[in-house]
């Protein structure tokens, strides 16, 4: 027997040295306690994670042994085991390290991350409960970075490259979600489709790279001026933008849009030469849900891509909004 693992009542037979020894290699930590709660049992495991020795606690009350235990989920488990006979699991979820266990050699630094099992038997008349903690902080760890990797993928995926704002995967997700909702609400949801004006003449005059420039620093306004947090600005393709507004009708939609385009040429970016405008602009179309008519993606999408053609043909650096009576009719 490892001269740090406790047992008693001895283990009876032939195999007590055998048992002795398996309990002072066991790679989990083990103890017993008695009915009053006072340890019988302490391995070796248990003794190079929290620094005290067998010799040391045997006998000892567990829970004034280590008081932060007291009124825990572990101290109800105990009771209810020797209460039921039935075994209980501590929920490593909920319970994270309820034991002062540390990896050896380092107390006083982080504790590792257990899994703890409580498991009544008797002996003879007598009755205990066997203790069971595992080390589980690398599958923990190993779990907490997988899931950060997927956030980080997910959260990667939603995002366009270039701008920082929502791509047009999280824009069809969102106007998905958001229509679905205005459905069952019957509920009011406006979607923004805009273009940037003459941008070929924009790259043509100036070169892609500052016309990546260009499309960032309109993102970043255009972002700025969504401030409700359901609200989703994104970049659609190329040099077109995006936007869904949950419980905005066309009203509204129309005076968000007639300042986002206000604010686009109050940024006052240089155009080309080619352009309609001495500065960059943008045209807006504007479509709102109706249960009638504009009642999916497709639709209204269509209608707001047919409004900021039409804006186009007005002269650009306007907003024209959808009215879906009139159009139905
Ligand atoms: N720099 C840069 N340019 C882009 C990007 N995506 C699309 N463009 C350019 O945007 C321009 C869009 O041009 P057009 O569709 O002809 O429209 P426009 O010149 O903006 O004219 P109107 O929309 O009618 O005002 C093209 O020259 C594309 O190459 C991008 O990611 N970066």
């Amino acid at each position: 027997m490892q001269e740090n693992t406790i047992v008693t009542p001895p283990a009876a037979g032939s195999h007590a040295h055998l048992s002795g020894r398996v309990l002072g290699l066991a790679n989990l930590g083990l103890m017993v306690l008695d009915a009053n709660g006072r340890v019988v049992m302490w391995n070796q495991w248990l003794a190079s994670h929290s620094g005290l020795s067998a010799h040391r606690v045997q006998g000892c009350e567990l829970f004034e042994l280590f008081p932060e235990l007291r009124g825990q989920r572990l101290e109800q488990a105990v009771q209810s085991a020797m209460q039921s006979k039935l075994p209980q699991q501590l929920s490593p979820a909920l319970n994270r390290s309820p034991f002062p266990l540390y990896p050896t050699g380092t107390w006083g630094g982080e504790r590792v991350e257990q899994a703890v099992s409580v498991t009544p038997f008797t002996e003879g008349k007598e009755r205990f409960c066997l203790i069971e903690v595992s080390d589980i902080s690398t599958t923990v760890g190993r779990e907490r970075q997988l899931r950060g990797q997927a956030e980080a993928l997910r959260a990667q995926s939603y995002v366009d490259g270039l701008t920082g704002i929502a791509n047009r995967r999280h824009f069809d997700v969102a106007l998905d979600r958001e229509l679905r909702r205005a459905q069952r609400n019957n509920g009011q949801l406006s979607l923004l489709l805009m273009d940037i004006d003459s941008f070929k003449a924009y790259n043509d005059h100036f070169g892609h790279q500052q016309g990546d420039a260009c499309l960032t620093l309109v993102a970043e306004a255009f972002a700025g001026m969504l401030q409700r947090p359901a609200d989703l600005a994104a970049r659609y393709g190329g040099e077109e933008f995006a936007a869904v507004l949950p419980d905005t009708g066309p009203e509204q939609a129309a005076l968000h849009a007639e300042a986002i385009r206000a604010r686009i040429a109050a940024l006052a970016i240089t155009h080309a030469p080619a352009a309609t405008r001495p500065h960059v602009t943008m045209s807006i179309g504007v479509a709102t849900y109706d249960k009638n008519t504009l009642n999916d993606a497709a639709t209204m999408l269509a209608a707001a891509d047919s409004c900021l053609y039409a804006a186009k043909h007005a002269g650009r650096d306007c907003v024209i909004v959808h009215r879906p009576t009139e159009n139905a009719a």
